[in-house]
């Protein structure tokens, strides 16, 4: 019975993940929708790879610090990670979908916070 139980409450913890459930590629429409706001404060879709980059620059090393903080915390809420770089006041980040290998919504929201984010660090 344990065995099934511990199953059980496997398959509930995981459906109550954030985001649960599987994720899929943006189609094309979606992403006539959801890219432009994101392209028109600088992401970009990276060639050869279903992903989007942007490059932060910040005042200094402890916003770019700050600012990684904040996702990060926002991040391991969502489930949802960001492929980055830092240098200094540099940040590098690339947003794709493990999951589905591709574009989903969840990183949409995750740009979404970034720049957020960013922004408040002005
Ligand atoms: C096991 C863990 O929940 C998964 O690997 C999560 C973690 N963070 C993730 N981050 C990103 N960018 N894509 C994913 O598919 C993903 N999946």
């Amino acid at each position: 019975m344990s065995g099934c139980q511990d199953t059980r409450s496997e398959l509930i913890s995981q459906s109550e993940r954030p985001g649960a459930g599987k994720v899929h590629r943006l189609s094309a429409e979606e992403r006539e929708q959801l890219l432009p706001n994101l392209r028109a404060v600088g992401w970009n879709e990276l060639e050869g790879r279903d992903a989007i980059f942007k490059q932060f620059h910040f005042k200094d090393f402890n916003r770019a610090f700050g600012f990684m903080t904040r996702v990060a915390l926002q991040a391991e809420k969502l489930d949802h990670h960001p492929e980055w770089f830092n240098v200094y006041n540099k940040v590098h980040i690339t947003l794709s979908t493990h999951e589905c290998a591709g574009l989903s919504e969840r990183d949409i929201d995750l740009a979404s916070f970034i720049e957020q984010v960013a922004l408040s660090l002005a």
